[in-house]
């Protein structure tokens, strides 16, 4: 059990980079691996804004990461991905505040929860996890420009594979499964950043997509099967902390420019050697399938 424990939660960031005066934005940071992530930035000498729906929770964590790390520069700022009015008022008051964003992470998601729709009629995964995420990247995409080399990370899941992008169906209306409608979401995330990916091309901002691993964290809040099951395997699942690493790992590894548009995850195949990799770079057999399958779906 210790061996499997061990291949489970490995790979970690190995990059060395430092942020002294770099910007970075991370969604849904008072919590799990957003958290996370944002301690690892803010420890390495960046401004972090935590971007986060619950304002007096993400107070709490940056005092704990500034007590942490001794950075004082980790800001709190109200974002609810759920309403197109509090994404257009966070980057409105982002950008009249800074003057450059290096690293945007699009970490923060729902899964598995009740149907429901956001402010603006769109079913909740869908509107939070993606088209919340996109239009907060679209408001914030000149400044990233103005400041490249830049860098966006889009927090997906290996549940992307059971995705589909109903076109008939994008609001749950006709009919709705709250796994499957996680599932869609994270599907959407990978194709958002392939196509940015493409339209970035030469511009100096480079995206890519990430499933974290299986993390101990409040995700499974919506589902009592799930947190049983996160409860009973909890000796196997990662950390917050290690869930972070394959998102700082496409935050700062120097050289990733032109893997702009892949989808990372540390190689999960049971009893071999874990390891980050690009799919495409070292496991061109692991690339096609996931790539085959993204295509096929839509
Ligand atoms: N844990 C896992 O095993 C896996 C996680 N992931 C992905 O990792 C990312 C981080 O998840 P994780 O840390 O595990 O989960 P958590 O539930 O611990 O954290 C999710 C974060 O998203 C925030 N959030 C939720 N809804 C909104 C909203 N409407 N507006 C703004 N923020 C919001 C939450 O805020 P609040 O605290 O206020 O609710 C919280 O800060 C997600 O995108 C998830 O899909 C992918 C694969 C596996
Ligand atoms: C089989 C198996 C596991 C399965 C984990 C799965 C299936 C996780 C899925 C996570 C997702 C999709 C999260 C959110 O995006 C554990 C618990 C690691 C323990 C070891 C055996």
């Amino acid at each position: 059990a210790p061996q499997i424990r061990k291949m489970l939660s490995s790979g970690v960031c190995t990059s060395t980079v430092q942020l002294p005066g770099k910007v970075v934005v991370v969604t849904g940071a008072n919590t799990g691996i957003g958290k996370e992530t944002a301690k690892e930035l803010a420890q390495r000498g960046a401004r972090v804004y935590l971007a986060c729906r619950d304002v007096e929770k993400g107070e709490l964590v940056a005092k704990e990461i500034q007590t942490t790390t001794g950075n004082q520069q980790v800001l709190v700022r109200k974002l609810d991905l759920s309403d197109t009015k509090s994404i257009r008022a966070f980057a409105k008051g982002f950008l009249a505040e800074e003057k450059h964003l290096h690293i945007l992470i699009n970490n923060a998601g729902v899964m598995m929860c009740p149907y429901s729709k956001t402010a603006d009629g769109f079913e909740m995964h869908i509107g939070v996890n993606h088209l919340g995420h996109f239009l907060l990247t679209h408001l914030l995409l000149e400044k990233l420009k103005e400041s490249a080399p830049s860098r966006i990370v889009n927090v997906s899941s290996l549940a992307h594979h059971l995705g589909r992008i109903h076109f008939h169906n994008l609001q749950g209306e006709k009919f709705y499964n709250a796994g499957l409608a996680y599932c869609h979401s994270k599907l959407a995330n990978i194709l958002f950043t392939q196509e940015l990916a493409r339209r970035l091309k030469g511009s100096g901002v480079t995206t890519y997509s990430v499933h974290p691993g299986t993390v101990q964290s409040e995700l499974v809040r919506h589902s009592s099967f799930m947190r049983w099951m996160w409860w009973l395997f909890s000796f196997f699942i990662k950390t917050p902390q290690q869930g972070a690493q394959t998102s700082l790992h496409c935050a700062l590894t120097e050289g990733l420019e032109i893997l702009s548009g892949n989808h990372f995850r540390y190689a999960c195949y049971l009893f071999l050697k874990m390891r980050f990799y690009c799919s495409k770079e070292i496991f061109g057999f692991v690339w096609v399938y996931p790539f085959l399958k993204v295509h096929r779906l839509i």
